[in-house]
């Protein structure tokens, strides 16, 4: 990939949103990479890099230990954007000071820019709405910077040296509550790097097959396919790639929803184009599952299974040396990283057990849903199936708090099954981008035909989000939370009440486990 195309790199420092500062690198034409920030300067000279931005973090610039880079990387005569902890790091660089500030700043502040100030602020008003997030600020800059802005509380919010190609900003461009972050990473792109912007998807797609023909030769490839939009994608892309060296194995582990698995049998081979060979896995998973009640556990013993049915798979079809995942950067960052907090372990990711045979091949992993999406279509994948609601991998057994039984799984995909008909119905499929089920494990007390019940409460969980890093709950109308209520209550008889989860992620996340 490298050398291909013009690349501003990412230094990582351990912020949430690092990956996001690519990816609005991406949007705006460039091809972006996060990159350790460890990275040496030759590393970097061994790419076609035209600017280099640092990035947040959580550590201050002068705590023992805090993250820097390679010296030499100032030497390389490539602009370069200080973003946050950044900013921070290039005021250290230089000697000037940063300090614990007296005054805060998280969430809305206003940026009052100078009117001296550099071309990261052209074209935009003089005062704006910025997305902050820091405890400490550089006091004064160092000597042959520039003040670009300041807040009303008096802090360095933006300082330049251009003739250095030296900017930076102590709020976030990357956040869409920053108004115009996207303008200013736009001008350091095109002003400050003097990039051309050459990245599309179509060039995503072009150096993927070739990176996958590069990296796989003449071996044959397991791809993990789902039915899902990422594995689809994957699937799609290194099907182009290779070709018939290429077997899709879908593995129905008992957890799936209400007729997925006909469902994936009997359309997904035609939309792709590719034979997908089915595994029969219920019995292995739901006997390693029996009397599991942690989140965690469940997760882990849900991944090392699915990679012990496609080793069984490779013993019977293969041998297999690679394995297509179509995981995509939430996963990862989500299941923890050095610098990130693990949230979850996602199966294909945190789940995967140590002693694996295969090779895995993930070209998604830098991307976001959205992206993932938008790839689909270039590579002309039915709508059908790029817009797909996403399912996780361990399916149903998530959506169960607690033990997972048969007659549970038949309660989740029961409701489920009516809450997706429901919405299917109402068309509000395109628009709520995740819904489903989940058993609590509650049981409460309710009257149906002048008769006490005490049945289970299933709550309903409906989202609206761009790429799952964070999500609202759906304002769904009345009318459709009514149906769905009473056909549940009617038709599954295990339930006799139904609850609407109306937490926002963060807080909570999109699934319960
Ligand atoms: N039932 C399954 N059979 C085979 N592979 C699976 C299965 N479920 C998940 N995987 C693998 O795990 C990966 C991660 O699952 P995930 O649900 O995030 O992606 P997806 O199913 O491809 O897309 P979507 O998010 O739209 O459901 C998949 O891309 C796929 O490689
Ligand atoms: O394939 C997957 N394996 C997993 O282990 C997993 N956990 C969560 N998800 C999906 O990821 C998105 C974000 O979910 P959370 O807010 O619950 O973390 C949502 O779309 C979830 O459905 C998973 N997908
Ligand atoms: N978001 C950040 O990069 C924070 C930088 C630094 N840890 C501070 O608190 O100021
Ligand atoms: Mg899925």
């Amino acid at each position: 990939m490298e050398g291909l195309h013009e690349t501003v790199v990412v230094l990582d420092f351990g912020g949430q949103y690092n990956q996001l500062i690519a990816r609005r690198i991406r949007e705006l034409h460039v091809f972006s990479e996060l990159l350790p920030h460890t990275v040496s300067s030759d590393e970097l000279k061994a790419k076609n890099v035209k600017g280099i931005v640092f990035s947040g973090g959580p550590k201050s610039v002068f705590a023992d230990g805090a993250p820097d880079v390679d010296p030499a990387i100032f030497e390389l005569g490539v602009p370069i954007l200080g973003i946050c902890y950044g900013m921070q790091l290039l005021a250290k660089r230089y000697q000037a000071e940063v300090k614990r500030g007296h005054v805060r700043e998280y969430g809305r502040a206003t940026l009052e820019v100078s009117s001296e100030a550099g071309v990261l602020f052209a074209e935009q008003p003089s005062h704006q709405q910025v997305w902050m997030s820091h405890s400490d600020a550089v006091v004064q800059v160092p000597e042959g910077f520039q003040v670009d802005a300041v807040t009303p509380s008096g802090t360095i919010a933006a300082m330049s040296k251009p003739s250095a190609g030296l900017y930076a900003v102590q709020h976030h461009p990357e956040v869409l509550h920053t108004e115009y972050g996207s303008a200013q990473l736009n001008n350091f792109l095109f002003r400050v790097c003097k990039c051309k912007g050459d990245w599309t998807m179509e060039s995503l797609v072009n150096s993927a097959v070739a990176t996958i023909r590069r990296q796989v030769g003449q071996e044959r490839v397991l791809c993990a396919l789902s039915g899902g939009v990422d594995s689809s994608v994957a699937a799609a892309l290194v099907h182009k790639a290779i070709g018939h060296q290429l077997t899709a194995v879908f593995v129905d582990h008992g957890l799936l929803r209400k007729g997925e698995s006909e469902a994936v049998m009997s359309t997904l081979g035609a939309q792709l184009g590719i034979d997908v060979v089915r595994v029969d896995a219920k019995a292995r998973f739901m006997d390693k599952l029996l009397g599991v009640a942690d989140p965690e556990r469940k997760r882990k013993i849900i991944g090392e299974e699915f990679i012990r049915a496609f080793e069984a798979e490779s013993d019977r079809l293969g041998p297999f040396h690679y394995l297509v995942q179509g995981t995509l950067y939430t996963d990862i960052i989500e299941s923890g990283t050095a610098t990130a907090a693990t949230i979850k372990s996602h199966h294909n990711v945190g789940g995967l057990p140590e002693d694996m045979s295969f090779s895995v091949i993930e070209p998604l992993k830098e991307l976001f849903k959205d992206e993932v999406r938008e790839l689909g279509q270039v590579l002309g994948l039915p709508a059908s199936l790029v817009w797909r609601q996403p399912f996780p991998g361990p399916g149903l057994a998530i959506r169960i708090i607690g033990n997972v039984t048969e007659q549970r799984l038949h309660i989740v995909r029961e409701t489920d099954a009516i809450l997706r008909d429901e919405i299917s119905k109402s068309g509000l499929e395109r628009e709520v981008w995740q819904y489903f089920t989940v058993l609590p494990g509650i049981q409460s007390v309710g009257v149906m035909g002048d008769e006490r019940t005490y049945a289970h409460t299933i709550a309903v969980r409906a989202v609206s989000s761009t790429e799952g890093m964070t999500a609202d709950w759906a304002r769904l109308p009345y009318d459709v939370l009514e149906r769905i209520s009473t056909r549940i209550v009617n038709e599954v008889p295990e339930v006799n009440r139904v609850v609407y989860d109306i937490t926002s992620k963060p807080p909570a996340t999109i699934e319960w486990e």
